[in-house]
């Protein structure tokens, strides 16, 4: 294999040229005798990787932490970052990439993370590492987000150690490589507000915003304040992951604003959960005591984070009344984007009269559906694919809804409903309606039990179902038939598990 297969870095990454306030230059710590446990196709296409690179061992060992010497023969410097930030609502001061060393940043722009790569200046009390149960986790959820059409930091690979991890019991560890555009998190931007270090400050936001929003230079909008843009821009994001996270029915668990993306991406994937029977205040973090992020609070909890980074930007922008015009931004934009995402789960495409949060079918269809689904525990995604196979096969606009009567106790409520929504679809493109459905009503997503399933058997050794699941979570709309069990209710044993929060 020759070496121009493998990435090719591109030094100094944009990040790393703003320079030591912001990082420490380290070398991840090696881990004894490296495997492969999955690695994504998807993501090396996507980073515009030769394929054949993630079959040789020089990607195992760099994916694992182990091709160290300063610097790397093929010119990579990695570093760990230092942020700050807001956990459970509280200033939690300076944290940082604990666990996480970035390689470097490719060529194409890719930003490439280890994460359980050792200890790095910002671990604090921690180990540095990650575990194969969490690792797995993280890496089939991001794939699957990505394929779910949701902002997302990507994954490429998955590698495993016989390293004893301890956590509740002693585990062993892995290394998920993932790859963002940018790592940056709101918690960035507060490390250096709080220090009152202003030029590092403008700094970040100048390269943020010349890299990713650069139309906030010439925006003319909020008195041509390029950084009240950059707010808003960033506020209207947010609110665009959230209307998505909301729609399909994802609770991210640690909400803290250093697990928040300046791009809009999800990032850290820790105790989340895609709900399973529908329940609005659904808490997945189980140290969440106060039920702080709780499904139905993230909308709220994400507007908070705003307000953190804004009062960060404040001496940016220069003006309180300009900060929060562009924080309410995400008022606006977060109800439109929540209504037009669920009214497309119900096939109704968005109305040319009026944009979705004035539309009146959310209030007469949505509101009332969700609370048939919250009153009757009905799962949430199987709920939704029935409905689409019901429109799908509607003959002359009658459609069957025993298949969604079967899993509804309160009947006569739901039958009023059907009757109001078979009247909403009745005045829309049948076919495009059933299409809308399909593009908007996964077949799969990753459930706690599934993510189970497959770590038990990787934990047994047997790497394979890894592998499959992610094959399946790249199309999740496909109704796979002959991996028909993913897509059913959750067996009993689901509601045992403890998602831990040691990761
Ligand atoms: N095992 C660990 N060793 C060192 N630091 C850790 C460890 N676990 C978490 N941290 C650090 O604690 C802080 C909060 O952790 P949190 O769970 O939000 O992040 P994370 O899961 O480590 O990573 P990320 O947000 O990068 O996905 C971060 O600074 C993180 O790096
Ligand atoms: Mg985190």
């Amino acid at each position: 294999m020759n070496e121009s297969t493998a990435p090719q870095w591109h030094r100094p990454g944009r990040f790393e040229a703003l320079g030591p306030a912001f990082f420490t230059y380290l070398q991840p710590t090696p881990v004894p005798a490296p495997h492969w446990v999955a690695t994504s196709a998807s993501t090396s296409q996507l980073m515009g990787l030769n394929p054949e690179w993630l079959q040789t061992d020089e990607a195992l060992q760099t994916l694992s932490g182990n091709a160290v010497s300063v610097p790397s023969p093929d010119g990579r410097k990695p570093l760990a970052s230092v942020y700050s930030g807001h956990q459970f609502g509280v200033w939690a001061g300076q944290l940082g990439d604990g666990r996480a060393i970035m390689l470097g940043e490719t060529s194409l722009g890719f930003e490439v993370q280890l994460k359980g790569a050792g200890r790095t200046p910002y671990s604090r009390g921690g180990d540095g590492r990650a575990v194969l149960r969490s690792s797995i986790r993280e890496f089939l959820c991001s794939e699957a987000m990505a394929a779910l059409g949701i902002p997302t930091t990507r994954a490429l690979a998955l590698t495993g150690s016989p390293l004893s991890v301890a956590r509740e019991t002693l585990e062993t560890a892995a290394i998920v490589t993932r790859v963002a555009e940018s790592f940056v998190r709101f918690g960035h931007f507060e490390h250096f507000a709080a220090r009152d270090m202003q030029e590092e400050l403008k700094a970040l936001a100048d390269l943020i915003i010349d890299q990713h929003y650069p139309e906030c230079r010439t925006a003319t909008a909020l008195q041509g304040n390029a950084y009240a843009n950059f707010l808003q821009a960033v506020s209207e994001r947010t609110a665009r992951l959230l209307a998505q996270w909301q729609a399909v029915g994802f609770c991210h668990g640690v909400m803290n604003t250093d697990n928040m993306s300046i791009l809009g991406l999800t990032i850290d994937y820790g105790p989340f959960q895609f709900l399973d029977a529908f329940d609005p205040g659904h808490v997945c973090n189980h140290s969440d005591n106060q039920g702080r992020y709780a499904f139905n609070r993230q909308p709220q909890v994400a507007y908070w984070n705003l307000y953190c980074l804004g009062q960060a930007l404040l001496p940016l922008i220069d003006s309180e009344e300009l900060t929060i015009a562009a924080l309410d931004s995400y008022k606006t934009v977060f109800p439109a984007a929540y209504a037009t995402q669920m009214l497309s789960k119900l096939g109704l495409p968005e109305d040319a009269a009026g944009t979705a949060p004035a539309d009146g079918r959310f209030a007469l269809l949505v509101n009332p559906l969700l609370q048939i689904l919250a009153d009757n525990k009905v799962d949430y995604t199987i709920f939704f694919t029935r409905l689409t196979e019901a429109v799908q096969q509607a003959q002359e606009g009658n459609i069957d809804f025993e298949p969604l009567r079967d899993i509804i106790l309160d009947r006569a409520t739901f039958d009023a409903w059907s009757l109001t929504y078979s009247e909403q679809l009745a005045q829309v493109d049948q076919a495009q309606a059933a299409d809308l459905m399909q593009k908007s009503n996964p077949c799969f997503v990753l459930r706690n039990h599934l993510g189970e399933t497959v770590i038990r058997a990787a934990q047994g050794g047997d790497f394979a179902p890894v592998q499959q699941m992610l094959a399946v979570l790249h199309a999740p709309y496909d109704s796979h038939p002959a991996y028909a069990d993913w897509a059913g209710f959750p067996p009993d044993w689901a509601t045992t598990i403890e998602i831990s929060c040691s990761s």
